[in-house]
């Protein structure tokens, strides 16, 4: 029922939730105690039935049964209210520990992956969690407490009288098979619901970042019927879903009210032949009708499990699935990879289109510095991420020095090849903590130095609040080629043996193009640096010329050869 995905999340919660189980086994304990607890009253009441019938009732017995039934109320409240405090500490723990385990998952996706699912479904991977979470700390222990209290009613009703038991059990064990059969159908319902949800909410994400091109264009109107559709296709896939529980809600609610009819009277007959007491048909009466209780929560929290399995199917795909990337390996290797690059016959495609790159074969010298010029689409940018090892080439080898580049552990390559794209991204945080990304391991020296290789200095230095100004995650108060420029002082910053800017100075004026261009070249000497560029002007200033056409790449040698370094 549960699936493989079910087995490597119970293994994970299992190695690393040791603490946060602690409580649920508490609660588990206490679960049996109310089940205790929970009989107890029943059998008061029919003390107190067998004492009238028997004309036996005197003041003290009275007295006697108030004070065990205030008991067991006194009990029944505490144990009760322990056993929420314990699920509670159990869910916070495991949302602690578990998130950001997700987050770190979501984080070693490979790009291709993150592409083809959707951001959506990576970003709703955490509501996925809190319902996961939800079924093991909550939806798990109920379960289990109504499970214990319908066995301890069951006892009980057995031991009065197993052939009014029989009857009973037989008519709320059909309850409990349809309406269970009816829920495991609502799992499939749960998850084309939660496909319709991500896609509203992808829509709802990509309009609001969206909006200065949707008011614009004007493009309001058609983009609110792109969200009515969409609404309405959720709106029938929770329809259906709503019309199966509903079915299985009538049919467990049918069932639990004419099991006490016909108890009653099978239990009436009984009684007339003299074959029970009055107080054990109260008794049994009082206790399969206190049986229909946890029966019920049973067929209910077998439903809220039904979606808990959904959403678990969803989220170990991404939190135990099979393809992550080792971004840490080789974190304090000190291995510099300025050897050289050589690409032989390598071929790619994204996904199963026809080949972005076709048998690529280029040398690049150690210290070289190259422009990469072409047509759009032709398959300059999938050069850079093939380079920088953010896709993984299909067919053909890549080389960094003598070594092959897969050999090289992940974390360190991508720490010594970085790609500034022309589009930056930019967090909600100050300009700083933009550059740095959070990493306290550079000196201010070095930022000061990246953000002036950058051409920041004087932009920075003009906001009131200078390094510490904080920015939108769309880089307002910067411009879009300040924007790059942060982009520039990420790279320099982090002095890599390999740099490809991919038109990562496209939005800035020629002079302030140049003088970036100059400033990274200068600080790229000796190291080798890629220049991925439209403008023949920026192109030509390179002793070499990389033109990529329909995924071809044909060396050029410029005119203006030799006159590296004097950009
Ligand atoms: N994620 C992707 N999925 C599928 N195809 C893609 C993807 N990215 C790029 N392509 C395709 O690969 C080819 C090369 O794209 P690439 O982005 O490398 O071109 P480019 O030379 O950098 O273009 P431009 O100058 O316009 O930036 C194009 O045909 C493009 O449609």
């Amino acid at each position: 029922m549960m699936g493989s995905g079910f087995s490597g999340l119970w293994t994970l919660f299992r190695a690393e939730l040791r603490g946060p189980f602690a409580p649920l086994s508490l609660a588990v304990v206490i679960a049996i105690a109310l089940g205790g607890v929970a009989v107890l009253a029943p059998l008061l009441i029919a003390r107190l039935v067998d004492g009238v019938v028997a004309h036996a009732i005197t003041l003290p017995l009275i007295a006697l049964i108030a004070a065990g039934f205030l008991t067991c109320a006194l009990a029944d409240a505490g144990l009760v209210l322990l056993r929420h405090r314990l699920i509670v500490r159990a869910q916070v723990g495991l949302r602690r520990r578990i998130a950001p385990l997700l987050f770190a998952s979501i984080l070693r996706l490979p790009l291709s992956r993150l592409r083809s699912d959707g951001h959506a479904g990576a970003i709703r991977a955490f509501d996925d969690l809190d319902d996961v979470i939800d079924m093991v700390a909550r939806t798990m222990p109920d379960l289990m407490t109504s499970a214990i209290l319908t066995l301890s009613y069951t006892l009980l009703i057995v031991v009065i009288d197993i052939r009014l038991a029989a009857v009973a059990l037989v008519t709320l064990a059909l309850a409990l098979l349809t309406s269970t059969q009816l829920a495991r159908l609502t799992r499939s319902g749960f998850a084309g619901w939660l496909v319709e949800r991500d896609r509203r909410f992808s829509l709802i994400v990509e309009s609001v970042t969206s909006l200065l091109t949707i008011k614009s264009l004007s493009a309001h109107r058609p983009i609110h019927e792109r969200f009515t559709s969409h609404q309405q296709a959720e709106g029938g896939s929770l329809r259906v879903l709503r019309e199966r529980l509903g079915a299985a809600d009538a049919v467990n609610r049918a069932w639990i009210a004419v099991a006490p009819g016909v108890v009653g009277c099978v239990g009436a007959w009984l009684a007339m032949q003299g074959q029970i007491s009055a107080g054990e048909l109260v008794l049994f009466l009082m206790v399969s009708g206190s049986l229909a209780g946890p029966v019920g929560d049973i067929c209910v929290h077998w439903e809220v499990a039904q979606r808990s399995l959904a959403s678990l199917d969803r989220v170990s795909v991404v939190l135990v699935g099979p393809e992550f990337e080792d971004i840490d390996g080789g974190a304090d290797s000190p291995v510099r990879l300025n050897q050289g690059l050589s690409l032989a016959d390598v071929t790619y495609r994204h996904g199963d289109g026809a080949p972005a790159l076709k048998s690529v074969t280029l040398a690049i010298k150690a210290g070289d510095h190259v422009a990469i010029a072409g047509p759009s689409g032709g398959g300059k940018t999938t050069l850079a991420h093939l380079i920088a090892r953010l896709v993984d080439i299909n067919d053909g080898a890549m080389h960094v020095g003598p070594r092959d580049a897969s050999d090289v552990p992940l974390g360190h390559y991508r720490r010594r090849v970085l790609v500034v794209p022309h589009v930056v991204d930019i967090f909600s945080a100050s300009i700083e903590d933009n550059i740095r990304l959070w990493d306290d391991a550079f000196p201010a020296s070095a930022v000061t130095k990246a953000v002036s290789l950058a051409q920041l200095t004087d932009v920075i230095g003009g906001l009131p609040d200078g390094m510490a100004t904080c920015l939108t995650s769309s880089g307002e108060p910067l411009s879009a080629g300040q924007r790059q420029r942060i982009g520039i002082a990420r790279a320099m910053l982090r002095e890599p043996d390999i740099l490809i800017l991919d038109e990562a100075t496209s939005s800035l004026d020629a002079e302030t193009e140049r003088a970036v261009i100059s400033n990274v070249c200068r600080a790229m000497a000796g190291r080798t640096l890629l220049v991925i560029t439209h403008r023949s002007e920026l192109a030509s200033t390179f002793p070499r010329l990389l033109r990529i056409t329909d995924g071809e790449v044909q060396d050029e040698e410029t005119q203006r050869r030799g006159m590296s370094g004097t950009f």
